[in-house]
């Protein structure tokens, strides 16, 4: 039965909206989308898309002084919009969302920038700004036309979720568009999302980084493992399909435990070899086929520092982006202080050691890692990685008088 446009364009008014939240009428948008292809081909039409380029999100990074608008034009020729004096940020505004006007071909669009500071490199402490850049579709048509693609690269759109606008968000990878050409029509820099990650604002990151994974498991599941023939997406791009052997593939993610270990007054942190110089983070490691993620997280200690631990508590999780997509399961754990004696395993550890709360409250400190010529210091994973979570839950309840777990 054909279902009215408006319905299919923005999340459906809850009949019961007195106690149904936007929360709740948003997700189940999503998911209504996930299962019906006519729909999310109809969201994506009203949508909102962060482009990729061979698994790079689109940003732009400027300076407090130059904050300029990105060049959309409806036709793509219009010169770029030039900076405005209302544009500029100062120092106050970081960390803010910030309304900006620019016109098209045909009208006055308002788009908002989320900017995180982060130090720039040189000594006169100046500041960059990083943004993810979001496109209409209405917007990104023209230009995607005068880049020499076809309405086609549109469909390969994948859904990510639905802004609190109740509009469909997408990523889309066009990585088969020259890069210098997309970035110069879209006025944005294609930045490798390990470089990006730590630069963008708390809610970006993640969501770009779901992006970047939900694209990166479509381009390696063309085809089915089973029968080697290719498989289909749906719309959305929540799953694939092997019509030969009628599999159903979604996307994975592989489960990881990471735990701090306190022995009271003391947390264990550890270094790889490949970590840069001074970070420290907690211990963690991939889960086996079977195992529960109590048995994975005592699994892991004992291998990597020859410790039994006990007392274990949930903190959170994440999804972490790297190498690939990990499911990020973030506890506390504890040891007897009579038997907390450190035995790394260097073939896993460069080094494991425990830190006192001095010591973890310095490292807490230092904001940006150290750079070359800089004194040794130690350096924690920064706030966006859940192991920065434990360490900073540890460090409050040390301080209010209260172990870990
Ligand atoms: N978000 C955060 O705060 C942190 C995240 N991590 C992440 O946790 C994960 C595990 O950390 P480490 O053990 O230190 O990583 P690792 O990269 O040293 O991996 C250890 C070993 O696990 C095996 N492995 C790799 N992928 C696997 C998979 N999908 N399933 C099973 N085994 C696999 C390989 O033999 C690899 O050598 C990494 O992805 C790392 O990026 C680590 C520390 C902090």
């Amino acid at each position: 039965m054909l279902r009215p446009l408006r319905i299919l364009l923005s999340p459906p008014k809850c009949p019961l909206t007195r106690c149904c939240s936007g929360y709740v009428s948003r997700m189940r948008f999503v998911n209504r989308l996930q299962e019906d292809d006519d729909a999310c081909a109809a969201a994506l039409q009203n949508g909102r898309i962060f482009l990729f380029h061979s698994l790079s999100p689109l940003l732009q990074r400027t300076n407090r002084e130059t904050f300029r608008t990105s060049a959309l034009t409806a036709s793509g020729t219009q010169p770029r919009p030039q900076p405005r004096p209302e544009h500029s940020i100062q120092n106050q505004d970081h960390n803010q969302d910030h309304n900006i006007q620019y016109r098209t071909k045909t009208r006055t669009k308002t788009r908002t920038f989320s900017t995180e500071l982060c130090r720039n490199s040189g000594q006169n402490l100046s500041w960059d700004l990083l943004a993810v850049l979001v496109f209409y579709v209405s917007d990104l048509q023209p230009i995607l036309k005068n880049l020499g693609s076809d309405g086609s690269l549109l469909k390969e759109s994948v859904l990510i979720g639905c802004s609190e606008q109740n509009q469909a968000e997408f990523c889309l990878d066009v990585g088969q568009l020259d890069q210098a050409a997309v970035e110069e029509q879209c006025g944005g820099t294609f930045v490798d999302l390990r470089k990006a990650f730590f630069l963008l604002k708390g809610a970006e990151a993640p969501l770009v980084a779901k992006g970047q994974a939900l694209l990166r498991w479509h381009q390696t599941n063309r085809f089915c493992s089973a029968t080697g023939q290719p498989t289909q997406r749906n719309q959305a791009g929540s799953h694939r399909f092997c019509s030969s052997s009628s599999t159903t593939y979604y996307p994975q993610m592989s489960p990881v435990v990471i735990v701090l270990v306190s022995d009271g007054t003391r947390c264990l942190l550890g270094r790889q070899a490949s970590f840069p110089r001074g970070l420290y983070s907690a211990l963690a490691g991939f889960c086996n086929m079977g195992e529960t993620l109590e048995e994975a997280l005592r699994r892991e200690v004992a291998e990597e520092v020859g410790l039994e631990v006990q007392n274990i508590s949930y903190s959170s999780s994440q999804h972490w982006p790297f190498p690939h997509s990990s499911f990020m399961v973030a506890c506390h754990a504890s040891v007897s202080p009579t038997h907390s004696q450190v035995d790394v395993d260097h073939s896993e550890l460069e080094e494991a050691r425990w830190f006192s709360l001095d010591e973890i409250t310095c490292a807490l400190q230092v904001k940006a890692p150290p750079r070359r010529g800089d004194l040794p210091v130690i350096w924690l994973p920064p706030p966006h990685a859940v192991a920065n979570r434990l360490i900073t839950e540890w460090a409050g309840l040390q301080r209010h008088g209260k172990d870990g777990p």
